[in-house]
């Protein structure tokens, strides 16, 4: 998953973007950019690594302007290690235009072979989110007319991206002298939402994947930008927008309440604290119901996602709530490391058993998920080792057994602990003495109690159904082809950076 988020104010928006993006750095931890705008200047700033680490002092002082783009990586195309690959991505036709993307497109590879024969561009990198910005670009000159761009343009432009483009996509872009723009695919898979600060000079507007970034930035949350609409803030600080699409139809990923999304955030109207917390409940209907016969004496979460849930999993059973396992607070997200070595290696250095706790003890584990397995199968084994008596396990979420194609890094159904397993199977996999999975219509209850005007959620990465209907068994065995292996060696990150100051006009 990736991060972004964009402004347009009355003052200098380099130190709001910078922190805007260590704000949203659980959502990607690989590369960081920062794009502002002055005039028609774009100062751009970006490479691999987290967002301290790709921004010094100096670096900082020439992104100069009041208006700007941030985001934060997690790659799903292209490479972990790829400097070049790290976003926001810039072209300089029509008018000079930058994009930031969270998501992952579907048809790149028809798209790129379509910009190259019809469109006459040369996408340079193995990122979707290029191949995205082109036809953004190029839809941007089909429909500006006598060499001025004017809001309905911007938004017709929009309208073709939705047309040529499958999966899923957050947007966020900046076109030079004329404003921001942001726009939410047909399905709203990804996140996005709108903000507002009102000053003295008048309103500022920021867009953002989590409403987290807002809050902490002193912005009250407007509300989602919709599925299939685009948003538009000149220079000026007007605010424009549009449904784009033909048929939006909301759809929202939800692996961000699972997992991906920070806790104090609200997404399509939904808490996600909230929505963690119901998902401990229904968990314990679960083991109620059928796994009484467990003699459990302490619930400990698997810090820091399963927090909520296991808490609220506890005080429904009336069971003792303990912190087992201590996380070294330097660590990021093991799951979006690149690398399965790294993430392993990860695990043990981040999280730590205290016998305290476990010595003597039935332990319920409790965890958000379970994806490969690199958490569950080593956090075990480390409640064992302190003394354990018996183990088992829960997933706030159900199985995961088919690869997520719009926005998170599982592609490829073998690297799955669950997939062709049985929860027999899973449970002696992981060394579990019980092992309990939230069924998959009582998270989607957990999560829709929210907002239960939400027509449906995609949970593809559950149950194999890909609302875009481009997902074949073709494509899947193409992208396991291209992505295994991908990815494993993120040597250099951190170390290559890249600086442009682009004057378009
Ligand atoms: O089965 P796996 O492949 O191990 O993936 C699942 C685990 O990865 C995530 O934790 P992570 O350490 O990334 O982040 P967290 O601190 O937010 O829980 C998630 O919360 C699970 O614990
Ligand atoms: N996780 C994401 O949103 C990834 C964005 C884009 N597909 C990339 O790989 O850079
Ligand atoms: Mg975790």
């Amino acid at each position: 998953m990736c991060g972004i988020i964009g402004v347009v104010s009355h003052s200098p928006v380099n130190q709001l973007l910078y922190d805007g993006l260590q704000l949203l750095q659980h959502r990607g931890q690989d590369a960081a950019g920062i794009v502002t705008s002055q005039g028609r200047t774009f100062h751009m700033h970006k490479g691999s690594g987290l967002a301290r680490d790709v921004f010094r002092t100096r670096n900082m002082r020439d992104l100069l302007g009041n208006m700007g783009i941030a985001h934060v990586r997690y790659p799903t195309a292209g490479s972990a290690s790829s400097s070049a690959e790290a976003q926001p991505f810039y072209v300089n036709s029509p008018f000079g235009v930058v994009l930031g993307h969270n998501g992952n497109l579907t048809n790149t590879d028809a798209l790129r072979q379509e910009l190259f024969r019809q469109d006459l561009r040369h996408v340079n990198t193995n990122s979707d989110s290029e191949v995205l910005l082109n036809v953004l670009a190029h839809e941007l000159q089909e429909s500006t007319s006598h060499h001025r761009l004017d809001v309905a343009n911007i938004f017709q432009a929009v309208a073709g991206v939705h047309r040529r483009c499958r999966g899923a996509y957050a947007v966020v872009a900046m076109i030079a002298g004329y404003g921001m723009l942001a726009f939410r695919d047909p399905y709203g898979i990804r996140p996005l939402v709108v903000g507002k600060l009102e000053t003295e000079q008048g309103p500022e507007y920021m867009v953002a994947s989590e409403s987290v970034a807002l809050d902490a930035l002193g912005f009250t949350l407007l509300r989602d930008v919709e599925p299939g609409e685009a948003i538009f803030v000149d220079e000026a600080g007007r605010f424009y927008s549009q449904q784009c699409a033909q048929r939006p139809l909301l759809s929202p990923c939800i692996f961000e309440y699972v997992y991906f999304a920070r806790p104090d955030s609200v997404m399509n109207g939904i808490s996600v604290y909230a929505s963690r917390l119901r998902m401990g409940e229904r968990l314990a209907d679960k083991i109620r119901r059928e796994f009484s016969h467990l003699d459990i004496d302490v619930v400990i979460p698997i810090p820091d996602t399963s927090r909520p849930s296991a808490l609220q999993l506890a005080n429904e059973l009336g069971i003792l709530y303990r912190e087992g396992f201590i996380k070294n607070r330097y660590i990021g997200r093991t799951f979006i490391m690149p690398g399965q070595a790294v993430r392993k290696k990860s695990v043990r250095q981040k999280l730590n058993a205290m016998a305290v706790e476990f010595k003597g003890k039935n332990v319920l584990l409790v965890d958000d998920s379970i994806v490969r397995g690199t958490t569950s199968r080593q956090i075990v084994q480390m409640a064992r080792e302190v003394g354990a008596r018996k183990v088992y396990f829960a997933s706030a979420a159900p199985p995961v057994r088919f690869p997520n194609v719009y926005g998170i890094d599982m592609p490829t159904r073998a690297e799955l602990l669950a997939t062709g397993r049985t929860d027999e199977e899973i449970r002696r996999e992981i060394g579990a003495d019980a092992l309990i999975y939230q069924d998959l219509d009582a998270l989607v209850a957990a999560v829709r109690e929210g907002h239960p005007d939400i027509p449906r959620f995609d949970t593809s990465c559950f149950d194999g159904d890909y609302i875009t209907g481009d997902v074949t068994e073709e494509y899947l065995a193409r992208l396991e082809a291209s992505r295994s292996g991908v990815a494993a060696d993120p040597d250099g990150a951190g170390t290559r950076q890249l600086d442009l100051n682009l004057r378009t006009a």
